[in-house]
């Protein structure tokens, strides 16, 4: 019996799981983790915290988050043998392919599957947040001839990863707004990469494949890899008076300007306007960025050409002015994402465990049936 059903391109508002991770509204631009709303998150919570209470669904008693924290602590350092891998990867390569391979790399060392077992899933857990940021930072290192900075017990998560990547305690404030972002990405219902983590794990392969395969699909221009692109964007346009010619060019072209447009939201995403918030604190004690003018010139004519069709800065707007504040490398932006939505791509991997069911949806077959086969040399 066949079923006939409608085809919808990208699986438009089509449920591919139950979750009680997080919820978006998008047209009231409402985004809750476990039901805490990511304002309040960014304002009182920590981005491990925050990752503690998207994985086991609650948040941390002090006790529950003090462990937690030494685990990770415990577990940043990465083997020699990744940091010499790495050393052999291309210095001229995306930041994002070294991280996809040495995601999947840990698999070699930690590869057993006990996946119905809590210790096992909270060990595969500890490992990720913790290695996933060391060897972001190890990458940077390596191409540019240096060691690898080995991370620092006595700093936290977010101040440490800006260590290594600087070799310098960073400022509070540039470490506080790191932790935030950090917060801000860390889970997003089903986006494309976490359907991607979702439908690898469900096969009931390892951890870190799921995290690779992750990783693989965060790093396209259409979902994580905008913020790199709106930063290349600014510097195209150049200068304020160049936006409204850039937008109608845009428009012209059937272009895609990057950091706007959102399969959900239909207003502002909510976590743009607090990274802009962000943006403007680093910018008042450290100085502003010539691209600020821009981006907000941008904003302006893009809502007017633009609103009736929804489109408004997204998560990716913002959050390269914040890093270019912050003093992270422009390729990075995108590993940078990467190391906040291990929380939630682990999250859902635990979720879909729980009750798995492989992902084998169908398809609308659109070809030929019993086609003659015709000899090569009569072709
Ligand atoms: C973390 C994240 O992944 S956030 C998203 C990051 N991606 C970007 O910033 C890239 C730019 N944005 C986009 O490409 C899209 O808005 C996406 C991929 C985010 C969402 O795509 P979809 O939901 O498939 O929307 P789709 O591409 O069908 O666009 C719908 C309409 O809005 C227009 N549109 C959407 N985004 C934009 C944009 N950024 N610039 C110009 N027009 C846009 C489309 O051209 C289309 O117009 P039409 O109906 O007249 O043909
Ligand atoms: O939800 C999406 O489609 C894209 C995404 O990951 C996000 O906005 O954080």
């Amino acid at each position: 019996m066949s079923i006939v059903c409608e085809f919808k391109p990208g699986l438009e508002g089509i449920p591919a799981s139950q979750s009680s991770i997080s919820y978006v509204d998008g047209q009231q631009g409402v985004l809750e983790y476990r039901g805490i709303p990511i304002e309040k998150l960014a304002t009182h919570s920590t981005f491990l915290e925050t990752t503690y209470l998207l994985i086991w669904g609650q948040l941390p008693t002090t006790a529950e988050l003090a462990a937690f924290e030494q685990e990770i602590r415990y577990h940043r350092r990465i083997k020699y043998r990744i940091r010499d891998m790495m050393k052999c990867f291309p210095e001229s390569g995306h930041p994002m392919d070294a991280l996809q391979a040495s995601a999947a790399a840990l698999g070699l060392f930690y590869s057993r599957r006990a996946l119905d077992n809590p210790e096992y899933i909270r060990a595969a857990v500890v490992r990720l947040v913790a290695k996933i940021p060391t060897m972001v930072a190890a990458f940077q290192m390596i191409r540019k001839g240096n060691d690898p900075i080995q991370p620092r017990d006595d700093l936290d998560y977010a101040a440490n990863f800006l260590y290594m990547l600087n070799e310098r305690e960073p400022d509070p404030l540039a470490a506080k707004a790191f932790d935030v972002s950090l917060t801000l990405h860390a889970e997003h219902t089903m986006n494309a990469s976490t359907f991607s983590a979702r439908v690898t794990a469900s096969t009931l392969t390892d951890p870190y494949a799921v995290i690779a395969s992750a990783v693989g699909t965060l790093g396209g221009p259409l979902h994580g890899g905008a913020n790199e692109e709106v930063i290349s964007m600014l510097e195209e346009i150049g200068s304020v008076g160049n936006v409204r010619a850039y937008v109608e060019r845009c428009i012209q072209e059937k272009s895609k300007i990057m950091g706007f447009g959102h399969r959900v939201y239909k207003v502002k995403d909510p976590r743009a306007i607090i990274l802009q918030d962000l943006a403007e604190q680093l910018f008042a004690k450290f100085g502003s960025d010539k691209y600020y003018d821009i981006a907000l010139e941008l904003e302006r004519v893009v809502e007017e050409k633009f609103a009736h069709k929804g489109i408004y800065p997204n998560v990716d707007f913002y959050s390269g002015l914040v890093y270019r504040k912050i003093g992270i490398p422009t390729d990075l932006y995108t590993p940078v994402f990467a190391i906040a939505r291990v929380a939630g791509w682990l999250a859902h991997w635990k979720e879909q465990l729980a009750e798995n069911r492989i992902f084998r949806p169908t398809q609308v077959y659109m070809g030929n049936h019993d086609m003659p086969y015709i000899p090569i040399e009569e072709r």
